[in-house]
């Protein structure tokens, strides 16, 4: 059923910047869960938070969807009316599989699913915006200006909830965190030679912030409450009400 992840199983001469092509979007469920400590947890507690903050007559925003797991989560919780879901992703191959996964679920909610760059979508209406590890392949200087947007179109009591990877400016820690975090991929079946390779095709498309960072940019951006729920090594979640 599910395509396993051998993408950096063999030894590459030229590892290239990690690109979310077809290769990499036909085994993503199984990379994703076996990369990222907590994700199918963080999937269904976004499908607990829609059950409380989507509003009536309002949009939901999946921003970097992937496969659509999360709008996914949040549609199978929904009751309240009116509601209309956004999944927007600038990977062809993801948006393709996005759009046969949703529809191999029947569902009254509409899912609008969108080919495009996430910094150029409007956003508007919204009572709550997903953006699920999708922040930290931004540019780091473009990162404010998104969840401003995000802001501007959230409405009043409206949830972000922004899940990323995380950096250490602590270097001791970031290191042991590293670590962990390399021994949770060797416990779900990850070679050395695949950690390395991977860590190496990331290493100029994801640059992470800190936790600090994520905190201090959501308060001065206006959002009334800024909490972090979950934290495991260097993954975190957290969530932003207006
Ligand atoms: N500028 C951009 N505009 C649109 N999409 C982008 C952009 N940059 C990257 N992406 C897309 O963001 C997604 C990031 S994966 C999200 C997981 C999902 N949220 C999940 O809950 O399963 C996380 C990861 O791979 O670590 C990929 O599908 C990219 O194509
Ligand atoms: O795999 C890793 O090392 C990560 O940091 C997480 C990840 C998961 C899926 C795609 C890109 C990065």
């Amino acid at each position: 059923m599910e395509n396993k992840d051998t993408i950096f199983s063999h030894p590459l001469s030229n590892i290239g910047d990690f690109r979310f092509d077809e290769g990499v979007a036909d085994v993503f469920s199984d990379m994703i869960q076996r990369s990222v400590p907590g994700y199918t947890n963080i999937i269904s507690t976004i499908g607990e938070l829609a059950k409380h903050y989507i509003q009536e007559q309002s949009q939901v925003y999946d921003l970097g969807c992937s496969l659509g797991a999360a709008t996914l989560a949040m549609r199978r919780n929904i009751s309240q009316q009116g509601v209309n879901m956004i999944a927007v992703d600038n990977s062809q191959a993801m948006i393709e599989r996005c759009q046969r996964n949703l529809g191999a679920y029947r569902s009254d909610v509409p899912v609008t699913v969108v080919l495009d760059d996430i910094r150029e979508i409007a956003i508007e209406n919204a009572s709550m915006v997903v953006i699920n590890f999708t922040l930290q392949f931004l540019p780091p200087d473009e990162r404010a200006a998104l969840l401003t947007k995000v802001y501007q179109g959230l409405k009043p009591g409206g949830l972000l909830v922004l899940s990323e990877k995380i950096r250490f400016d602590d270097q001791s820690v970031d290191d042991l965190l590293t670590e962990l975090h390399h021994n949770f991929k060797r416990a779900h079946g990850y070679s050395e030679l695949e950690i390395s390779q991977k860590r190496t095709a990331l290493e100029n498309v994801m640059r992470t912030d800190t936790a600090q960072l994520h905190t201090e940019r959501l308060n001065e951006i206006g959002f009334k409450h800024v909490a972090t729920w979950f934290q495991c090594f260097n993954f975190t979640s957290l969530l932003a009400i207006k």
